[in-house]
Protein backbone atom coordinates (compact mmCIF):
# COMPACT_ATOMS: atom_id res chain seq x y z
CA UNK A 1 0.00 0.00 0.00
CA UNK A 2 1.12 3.47 -1.07
CA UNK A 3 2.27 5.57 2.04
CA UNK A 4 -0.28 8.67 2.70
CA UNK A 5 0.70 11.66 1.15
CA UNK A 6 -2.55 13.46 1.30
CA UNK A 7 -5.38 13.51 3.67
CA UNK A 8 -8.31 15.58 3.12
CA UNK A 9 -10.78 16.17 6.39
CA UNK A 10 -14.77 16.78 6.83
CA UNK A 11 -15.31 19.91 8.24
CA UNK A 12 -18.25 19.69 10.77
CA UNK A 13 -18.26 16.97 13.54
CA UNK A 14 -14.85 16.29 12.26
CA UNK A 15 -12.32 19.46 12.16
CA UNK A 16 -14.92 21.32 14.22
CA UNK A 17 -17.83 21.59 16.90
CA UNK A 18 -19.87 23.51 15.25
CA UNK A 19 -23.01 22.29 16.57
CA UNK A 20 -24.22 24.91 18.92
CA UNK A 21 -23.96 27.79 16.36
CA UNK A 22 -25.71 25.76 13.82
CA UNK A 23 -28.63 25.12 16.66
CA UNK A 24 -28.52 28.74 17.43
CA UNK A 25 -29.31 29.53 13.79
CA UNK A 26 -31.80 26.69 13.22
CA UNK A 27 -33.98 27.59 16.42
CA UNK A 28 -33.98 31.58 15.75
CA UNK A 29 -35.58 30.08 12.41
CA UNK A 30 -37.82 28.26 13.61
CA UNK A 31 -39.08 30.65 16.43
CA UNK A 32 -39.61 32.95 13.50
CA UNK A 33 -41.77 30.56 12.01
CA UNK A 34 -43.39 29.78 15.17
CA UNK A 35 -42.15 26.65 16.30
CA UNK A 36 -40.44 24.42 19.02
CA UNK A 37 -36.24 24.81 19.23
CA UNK A 38 -34.58 21.33 18.72
CA UNK A 39 -32.32 20.10 20.95
CA UNK A 40 -28.07 19.67 20.76
CA UNK A 41 -28.79 16.35 20.05
CA UNK A 42 -31.25 16.61 17.76
CA UNK A 43 -29.13 19.23 15.73
CA UNK A 44 -26.20 16.91 16.13
CA UNK A 45 -28.62 14.51 13.91
CA UNK A 46 -29.48 16.58 11.31
CA UNK A 47 -26.32 18.08 9.98
CA UNK A 48 -23.87 16.31 7.63
CA UNK A 49 -25.56 16.99 4.64
CA UNK A 50 -25.69 20.69 3.82
CA UNK A 51 -27.43 23.55 4.64
CA UNK A 52 -31.00 22.44 2.72
CA UNK A 53 -31.08 19.17 4.45
CA UNK A 54 -30.37 20.48 8.00
CA UNK A 55 -33.17 23.38 7.52
CA UNK A 56 -35.88 21.21 6.03
CA UNK A 57 -35.04 18.35 8.88
CA UNK A 58 -35.67 20.53 11.30
CA UNK A 59 -38.78 21.86 9.67
CA UNK A 60 -40.13 18.57 9.43
CA UNK A 61 -38.97 17.42 12.88
CA UNK A 62 -41.32 20.51 14.48
CA UNK A 63 -43.60 20.66 12.66
CA UNK A 64 -43.60 23.52 10.01
CA UNK A 65 -43.72 23.52 6.98
CA UNK A 66 -40.77 22.72 4.25
CA UNK A 67 -42.65 23.78 1.60
CA UNK A 68 -40.62 27.32 1.49
CA UNK A 69 -37.05 26.10 1.96
CA UNK A 70 -36.25 28.53 -1.36
CA UNK A 71 -36.85 31.30 1.03
CA UNK A 72 -36.05 29.45 4.51
CA UNK A 73 -32.57 28.44 3.70
CA UNK A 74 -31.13 31.59 2.38
CA UNK A 75 -32.66 32.89 5.95
CA UNK A 76 -30.99 30.37 7.59
CA UNK A 77 -27.50 31.33 6.40
CA UNK A 78 -28.33 35.19 7.25
CA UNK A 79 -28.55 34.13 10.60
CA UNK A 80 -25.95 31.23 10.87
CA UNK A 81 -23.61 34.08 8.77
CA UNK A 82 -23.47 36.19 11.85
CA UNK A 83 -22.67 33.19 14.23
CA UNK A 84 -21.14 30.89 12.77
CA UNK A 85 -17.78 31.53 15.43
CA UNK A 86 -19.17 32.19 18.39
CA UNK A 87 -19.28 28.81 20.00
CA UNK A 88 -17.22 26.87 17.00
CA UNK A 89 -14.24 25.46 18.33
CA UNK A 90 -11.62 22.91 16.67
CA UNK A 91 -11.80 19.54 18.59
CA UNK A 92 -9.26 18.74 20.84
CA UNK A 93 -5.53 18.14 19.17
CA UNK A 94 -6.95 19.58 15.61
CA UNK A 95 -4.70 22.44 15.02
CA UNK A 96 -1.49 20.59 16.38
CA UNK A 97 -2.20 17.10 14.56
CA UNK A 98 -2.87 19.78 11.29
CA UNK A 99 0.48 21.95 12.29
CA UNK A 100 2.31 18.10 12.84
CA UNK A 101 1.11 16.61 9.16
CA UNK A 102 1.87 19.66 7.48
CA UNK A 103 5.39 19.70 8.78
CA UNK A 104 5.82 16.53 7.79
CA UNK A 105 4.88 17.37 4.28
CA UNK A 106 1.33 15.99 3.79
CA UNK A 107 -0.87 17.82 1.50
CA UNK A 108 -4.15 18.59 3.47
CA UNK A 109 -7.51 19.78 1.96
CA UNK A 110 -11.12 20.12 3.44
CA UNK A 111 -13.71 18.47 1.99
CA UNK A 112 -17.25 19.83 3.55
CA UNK A 113 -20.58 19.92 2.79
CA UNK A 114 -21.33 23.50 4.04
CA UNK A 115 -21.23 26.44 1.97
CA UNK A 116 -18.11 28.15 1.10
CA UNK A 117 -18.64 31.29 2.86
CA UNK A 118 -19.74 29.41 5.88
CA UNK A 119 -16.37 27.38 6.03
CA UNK A 120 -13.95 30.07 5.04
CA UNK A 121 -15.11 32.08 7.85
CA UNK A 122 -14.31 29.28 10.06
CA UNK A 123 -11.10 28.09 8.99
CA UNK A 124 -9.79 31.53 9.38
CA UNK A 125 -11.46 32.74 12.49
CA UNK A 126 -10.07 29.29 13.99
CA UNK A 127 -6.78 29.74 12.34
CA UNK A 128 -6.75 26.72 10.66
CA UNK A 129 -6.72 27.96 7.24
CA UNK A 130 -3.26 28.16 6.42
CA UNK A 131 -3.30 24.12 6.45
CA UNK A 132 -5.44 23.70 3.37
CA UNK A 133 -4.12 23.61 0.21
CA UNK A 134 -7.81 23.02 -1.21
CA UNK A 135 -11.17 23.65 0.35
CA UNK A 136 -14.32 22.29 -1.07
CA UNK A 137 -17.53 23.39 -0.33
CA UNK A 138 -20.68 22.21 -0.67
CA UNK A 139 -21.61 24.85 -3.00
CA UNK A 140 -18.23 24.77 -4.74
CA UNK A 141 -19.22 22.22 -7.74
CA UNK A 142 -22.56 20.85 -8.46
CA UNK A 143 -22.05 17.74 -6.94
CA UNK A 144 -21.85 17.40 -3.03
CA UNK A 145 -20.77 14.08 -0.34
CA UNK A 146 -21.53 11.55 -1.13
CA UNK A 147 -20.60 11.88 -4.45
CA UNK A 148 -17.08 11.37 -5.20
CA UNK A 149 -16.58 14.74 -7.17
CA UNK A 150 -15.63 17.08 -4.36
CA UNK A 151 -13.16 15.04 -3.11
CA UNK A 152 -11.44 14.62 -6.93
CA UNK A 153 -11.81 17.95 -6.89
CA UNK A 154 -10.01 18.29 -4.11
CA UNK A 155 -7.21 15.85 -4.88
CA UNK A 156 -6.54 17.39 -8.41
CA UNK A 157 -6.04 20.51 -6.10
CA UNK A 158 -3.34 19.01 -4.19
CA UNK A 159 -1.65 17.09 -7.26
CA UNK A 160 -2.32 13.55 -5.25
CA UNK A 161 -3.56 10.44 -6.83
CA UNK A 162 -6.47 8.55 -4.91
CA UNK A 163 -4.16 5.80 -3.80
CA UNK A 164 -1.94 8.04 -1.63
CA UNK A 165 -4.43 9.68 0.07
CA UNK A 166 -6.74 9.49 2.87
CA UNK A 167 -10.27 10.68 3.89
CA UNK A 168 -11.11 11.78 7.40
CA UNK A 169 -14.80 12.13 8.56
CA UNK A 170 -17.41 11.98 11.03
CA UNK A 171 -20.32 10.95 8.58
CA UNK A 172 -21.11 7.69 6.50
CA UNK A 173 -20.77 10.19 3.32
CA UNK A 174 -17.26 11.06 4.01
CA UNK A 175 -16.54 7.08 4.05
CA UNK A 176 -18.72 6.04 1.66
CA UNK A 177 -17.27 8.75 -0.58
CA UNK A 178 -13.99 7.80 0.18
CA UNK A 179 -14.36 4.44 -1.24
CA UNK A 180 -16.17 5.30 -4.40
CA UNK A 181 -13.09 7.51 -5.24
CA UNK A 182 -10.80 4.50 -4.48
CA UNK A 183 -9.14 6.16 -1.19
CA UNK A 184 -8.81 5.39 2.08
CA UNK A 185 -10.91 6.29 5.12
CA UNK A 186 -11.17 6.80 8.88
CA UNK A 187 -13.81 8.09 11.06
CA UNK A 188 -13.26 9.71 14.24
CA UNK A 189 -16.30 8.37 16.66
CA UNK A 190 -16.73 11.74 18.28
CA UNK A 191 -18.85 13.75 15.90
CA UNK A 192 -21.95 13.93 14.29
CA UNK A 193 -22.23 10.06 12.99
CA UNK A 194 -25.84 9.02 12.28
CA UNK A 195 -25.24 5.50 12.21
CA UNK A 196 -23.24 3.38 14.74
CA UNK A 197 -19.32 3.87 14.08
CA UNK A 198 -18.75 0.26 13.55
CA UNK A 199 -21.34 0.23 10.48
CA UNK A 200 -19.18 3.10 8.80
CA UNK A 201 -17.00 0.78 6.89
CA UNK A 202 -13.98 2.62 8.07
CA UNK A 203 -9.83 1.19 7.88
CA UNK A 204 -9.80 2.71 11.45
CA UNK A 205 -11.93 4.57 13.75
CA UNK A 206 -9.88 6.83 16.11
CA UNK A 207 -11.66 8.50 19.33
CA UNK A 208 -9.27 12.11 19.23
CA UNK A 209 -7.54 13.60 16.09
CA UNK A 210 -4.20 12.86 17.44
CA UNK A 211 -4.78 9.14 17.08
CA UNK A 212 -4.34 9.93 13.34
CA UNK A 213 -0.90 10.29 13.57
CA UNK A 214 0.12 7.16 15.39
CA UNK A 215 -2.05 5.37 13.06
CA UNK A 216 -0.11 6.50 10.39
CA UNK A 217 2.83 6.36 11.91
CA UNK A 218 4.21 9.98 11.92
CA UNK A 219 4.91 10.39 15.20
O1 LIG B 1 -23.92 19.53 6.64
C1 LIG B 1 -23.13 20.48 6.61
O2 LIG B 1 -23.49 21.66 6.42
C2 LIG B 1 -21.65 20.27 6.77
O3 LIG B 1 -21.25 18.99 7.08
P1 LIG B 1 -19.79 18.39 6.89
O4 LIG B 1 -18.74 19.45 7.18
O5 LIG B 1 -19.81 17.34 7.93
O6 LIG B 1 -19.73 17.89 5.48
MG1 LIG C 1 -19.17 15.92 9.19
Amino acid sequence: MKPVRAILFDLDGTLVDSARDLREAVNLLLAEEGLRPLSLDEVKGMVGDGVARLVERALRATGGDAARLDAQVPRFMDLYGARATRHTVPYPGVPEVLAHLQGRGLRLGVVTNKPRRATLEILNALGLAGFFGSVVAGDTLPERKPDPAPLRHALAELCAAPEEALMVGDNHHDVQDARAAGLRAVAVTYGYSHRPHGELGADALIDAMPELVAWLGLE
